[in-house]
Order: C-alpha cells, then structure tokens, then sequence
C-alpha cells in the first residue's frame, strides 16, 4: 500500500522504473527474481518504500535486564524500551529531506544499488524480523510486476478533475497508508496483451 501510494503521488518515479523494465525485461514477460540485479532503480523504490513508512515503526519493545545510563538517561531494570525506527530512518544528518519520497538516495553516481539496503526497517540485534527476507522479495516482486503492466493515477471526479490524495498513515504498532482514491489501468495495449495471455496460461 506505501508503494501504491508513493508512486501515484510521483508518476515521474513511474515512467522511470517502466523505462528501466521494458529496457532489461521487454514487453512480453512479467520480471522475475533473476531480473532483480539488473532492475536498480526498481530496488530503489522498495528500499525507498521501506525507508520512507515503517510497517511498524516502533518495532517491538525490549525490556530492560539491568539498570543502565545512557547518555545521561537512568534506565531503570524493567523499564521497557521502544526502538524508534521511524526516527532512525528520518534523521536527516543520513537522509537529507527524509519525509520526501526519493528512491534516488540509495543510488550510486552510476545508477547502481549502494550498501543501504534499508535493512533498519525489519529491526535490529537477535529479535530483528524472522520475516525479513520474504518479506522484502515479496515487496519487489508486487512492485516490479506491478510497474510492468500497470498505470497507477489519481482517481477523477464526475467533472473530471483529480481527487486530491491526502497522504497519512494509521498510527498505532502497526501502520499503513489510510484509504486513498485511486485509478489503476494498464499502461497500454502491449500490457492488456499480456495480462490476456497470462490469464489465458492459468486458465
Ligand atoms: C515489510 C514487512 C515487514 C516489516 C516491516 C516487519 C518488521 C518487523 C519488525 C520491526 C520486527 C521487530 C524486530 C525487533 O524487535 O528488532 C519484526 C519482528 C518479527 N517479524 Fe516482521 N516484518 C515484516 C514482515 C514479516 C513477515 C512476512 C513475517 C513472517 C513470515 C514476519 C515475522 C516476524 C516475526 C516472527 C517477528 C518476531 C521475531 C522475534 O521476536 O524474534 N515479519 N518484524
């Protein structure tokens, strides 16, 4: 849902990804896993994805064994701790203008992948997710197949004009997009063609 909501409120970012599928793709297949190191800036967006809205942002709570001080706090034994993993990817002295979406931070000069693999999402230390992986490899996959075939716009009113998205978030453990208005189509004909012979293969 944080994908569909980036990228309908940012076509350009769009028009990118599809550019750099129909490039390393083509028309006639869906991505797949072994398209994923050819596809950066696709990587880019679920890394961007992940970064920009926490799942849940105040991962799960530690409690504390014993009495600690941390930068001149008292931590008592017992207290219970919550990781603010939203803060940590929100810090601008790591990531400038961090409440803009840009998948373009963890992209080298030369359109690769950098080290960030935006990993702070999933938690840290010996509880972080168990379900880190397929969880991220679920992720790309929507995307990247969801970038080759489909447009993702602004829904219209009865007069044509675009109903403004308002973009918040639940709050609570767990967070997501609160319901937008949105149309989703294929690109063009190439993509109808492709989701009749898909349809047609599983029929
Ligand atoms: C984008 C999706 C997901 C996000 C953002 C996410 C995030 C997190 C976070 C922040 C934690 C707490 C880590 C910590 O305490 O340091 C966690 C724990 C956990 N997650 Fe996920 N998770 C996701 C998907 C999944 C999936 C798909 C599964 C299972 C298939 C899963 C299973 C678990 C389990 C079992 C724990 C508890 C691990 C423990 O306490 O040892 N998660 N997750």
């Amino acid at each position: 849902m944080t994908a569909l909501l980036a990228l309908v409120l940012h076509p350009e970012i769009q028009r990118r990804a599809q550019t750099e599928i129909d490039r390393v793709v083509g028309r006639s297949r869906l991505p797949a896993f072994g398209d994923r190191a050819s596809l950066p800036y696709v990587g880019a967006i679920v890394r961007e994805c992940l970064r920009w809205h926490h799942a849940a942002p105040l991962s799960a709570t530690r409690e504390v064994v014993e009495d600690d001080v941390y930068d001149g706090m008292f931590i008592p034994k017992g207290a219970h701790i919550f990781p603010n993993l939203w803060a940590i990817t929100h810090d601008a002295r790591i990531y400038a203008d961090p409440h803009d979406f840009n998948p373009e931070r963890f992209l080298m000069k030369d359109g690769t992948l950098n080290s960030d693999e935006s990993k702070t999402t999933f938690g840290y230390g010996r509880r972080i997710c168990i379900g880190q992986h397929l969880a991220d490899a679920n992720v790309w996959i929507i995307v990247a197949n969801f970038l080759a075939i489909y447009e993702i716009s602004k829904a219209k009113d009865v007069d044509g004009n675009e109903i403004p998205i308002d973009a918040s978030f639940s709050s609570g453990f767990i967070s997501h997009p609160a319901p937008f208005k949105c149309s989703i189509r294929p690109r063009d004909s190439e993509a109808e063609t492709l989701i009749q012979s898909l349809r047609n293969s599983s029929a």
